[in-house]
């Protein structure tokens, strides 16, 4: 019997951004794993014209919670979705539902966030900080509450090159900033960011380390612990490999790579590429609930879930692993060959970018403009390559986490528990998750079907052809114009035809002797 399942069973258990790519996730582990719990409390704010009911509706019937619903059939019944805006300094939840939080909560899993690296400060620091103060506010009035599960990041740190599972002080308060963000106007905040914000390298992770802090600074008499995922990827194992929703991290770059718009990223080839596997990262929190609230460690301890010091792989292996998948497997209606380049030199990557990637855009672009047709081509273009800039950060440096915590809760765990709730990323094996991550972006978030596979080849041939097609045309043009404008492009020219004409001719008369 598994002891952590049987922990949460009977618990009420609340969880900010549920409706997230790790909320999910858990959610549904949750469910599968220990279907006698007594209510997930999720705090979820409507959104693209959807009620909260739509919108909880709508992840029970997606394909993630196909299993939920046979373990845990009255799973409807088990979620409460609870109206909450993050960004509002109360939350803006009603008295009646503050007041069944405070006295039945037994977990909290705080995993709400912006993630975006370029959010404004304000709005960043109102979710990433302010609320995750509001929430450890709420939680010092739960008579119930057993564990308070911070989600951070792992780069919350990155201004280090190794990272330790302490939590490290910020250079300004946490409470400074938020104080002065009350009085400040936007434009002077946007104008200050840069300098408050120093060696990290976007406001996400910075607001991520002042949540950190405001985590060790709130915790009164808590059991809270924190976890720290470096960047988080597709499903694994569970509940089938290759799960993914949202285009965050590598996602968004892998279906631009096998569409054929990006075909080259200044990246560092060697640099360790630290992906950990979402359902992972889930196995750890749901462990480290049970960890904090049973055995109530004496202080605040930060769990690191990376892969790169147990089972490391660089950005070079998972490249190459990418595009062969994409031979394999080939995304729908690609614009180009995918194709790989990865250059750390600055004046290589303006060179690619020039040339494999803004060019065919702009031809492509004037072929629609000829057609009658909107060009569109420039456009995702530098939406693609401001993408792959943002996160250029990430893909040219390592980091060094050390994951002595992970690993000794892994050694508290009982046999059945390392199983049902594995977090060895010792047991990955790259090439087998890289293949299934990939197919997972194709099924579950391009939506294409495999029986499209086929034509999806035949569409590549010709498009290789049409590339030596063009090759050629272009070679014959620019050597045609350099024998009109130059004498010694001229004397080549004369020197290989007569080259060839000597070889030919030399070739027919021995094969005429030999006769
Ligand atoms: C030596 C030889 C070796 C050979 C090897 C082969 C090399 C191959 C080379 C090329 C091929 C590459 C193959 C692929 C290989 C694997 C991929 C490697 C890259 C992995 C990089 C990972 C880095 C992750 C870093 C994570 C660090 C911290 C982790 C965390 O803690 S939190 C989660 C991370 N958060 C995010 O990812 C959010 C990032 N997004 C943003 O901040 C913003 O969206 C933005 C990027 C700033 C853009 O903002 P905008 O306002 O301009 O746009 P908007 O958000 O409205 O979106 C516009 C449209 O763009 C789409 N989009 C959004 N994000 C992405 C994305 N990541 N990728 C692609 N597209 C994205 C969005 O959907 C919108 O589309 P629309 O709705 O249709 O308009
Ligand atoms: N993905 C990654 O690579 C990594 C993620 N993390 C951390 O993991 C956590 C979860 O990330 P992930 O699931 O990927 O992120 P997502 O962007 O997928 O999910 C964010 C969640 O936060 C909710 N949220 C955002 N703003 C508000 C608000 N104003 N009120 C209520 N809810 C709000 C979102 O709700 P809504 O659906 O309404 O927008 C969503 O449920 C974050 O703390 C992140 O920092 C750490 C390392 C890596």
């Amino acid at each position: 019997m598994s002891m952590i399942a049987a922990f949460y069973g009977g618990k009420s258990i609340l969880i900010t951004g549920a409706t997230g790519f790790l909320g999910k996730v858990l959610m549904e582990k949750l469910f599968r794993t220990s279907p006698d719990l007594k209510v997930i409390y999720i705090l979820v704010r409507p959104k693209a014209g959807q009620t909260l009911q739509q919108r909880v509706f709508q992840i029970l019937n997606s394909k993630l919670f196909e299993k939920v619903k046979e373990v845990c059939p009255n799973v409807h019944e088990k979620i409460r979705a609870i109206y909450a805006d993050l960004s509002q300094n109360d939350f803006g939840i009603s008295k009646e539902d503050m007041q069944e939080l405070l006295s039945c909560t037994n977990v909290i899993f705080h995993c709400a966030a912006t993630v975006r690296f370029d959010d404004t400060l304000r709005h960043a620091v109102q979710l990433n900080v302010t609320a995750t103060r509001q929430l450890l506010l709420m939680a010092s009035q739960m008579p119930k509450l057993e564990a308070f599960i911070h989600i951070s990041t792992a780069y919350s740190n990155c201004n280090l090159k190794h990272i330790d599972e302490v939590i490290y002080p910020c250079p300004v308060e946490p409470k400074k900033i938020i104080d002065s963000l009350e009085w400040l106007d936007d434009a002077i905040i946007e104008e200050i960011a840069p300098k408050l914000i120093r060696d990290w390298p976007n406001i996400y992770t910075y607001t991520k380390a002042l949540g950190e802090m405001v985590v060790q600074q709130e915790s009164r008499n808590l059991n809270i612990a924190i976890i720290r995922p470096s960047i988080v990827g597709a499903t694994w194992q569970e509940p089938f490999p290759g799960w993914v929703d949202n285009v965050n991290g590598p996602n968004g770059l892998i279906i631009a790579a096998g569409k054929g718009f990006l075909r080259a990223l200044k990246a560092t080839p060697k640099a360790v590429a630290d992906l950990i596997p979402v359902d992972t990262v889930v196995n750890l929190m749901l462990a480290v609930g049970w960890y904090t609230a049973v055995h109530r460690p004496k202080s605040t301890l930060v769990y690191h879930s990376t892969s790169g010091n147990l089972n490391p792989c660089n950005w070079h292996k998972m490249g190459v692993q990418v595009l062969a998948t994409f031979e394999k497997i080939p995304f729908e209606r690609a614009f180009r060959r995918p194709y790989a380049n990865f250059t750390s030199n600055n004046f290589t990557s303006q060179y690619w970018n020039a040339v494999s990637h803004r060019a065919p855009a702009i031809i492509y672009d004037c072929y629609l403009r000829l057609t009658g047709r909107k060009p569109r081509m420039t456009k995702l273009m530098n939406q693609i390559l401001r993408t792959a800039s943002m996160l250029e950060y990430f893909i040219n440096r390592s980091w060094e986490w050390s994951t002595y915590n992970t690993e000794m809760l892994m050694s508290e765990l009982s046999p059945e528990d390392q199983r049902v709730f594995n977090f060895d990323v010792r047991q990955l094996n790259w090439l087998e998750y890289i293949e299934n991550y990939v197919l997972g972006v194709k099924k579950y978030l391009l939506k294409e079907d495999m029986a499209g596979i086929p034509e999806a080849k035949q569409h590549l041939k010709r498009l290789r052809n049409i590339h030596y097609l063009f090759n050629t045309a272009l070679f014959l043009i620019v050597w045609r114009l350099l024998i009109a404008r130059s004498q010694m492009a001229r004397n080549v020219w004369f020197f290989i035809v007569s080259f060839c004409y000597k070889f030919l001719s030399y070739f027919r008369a021995s094969s005429t002797l030999k006769v």
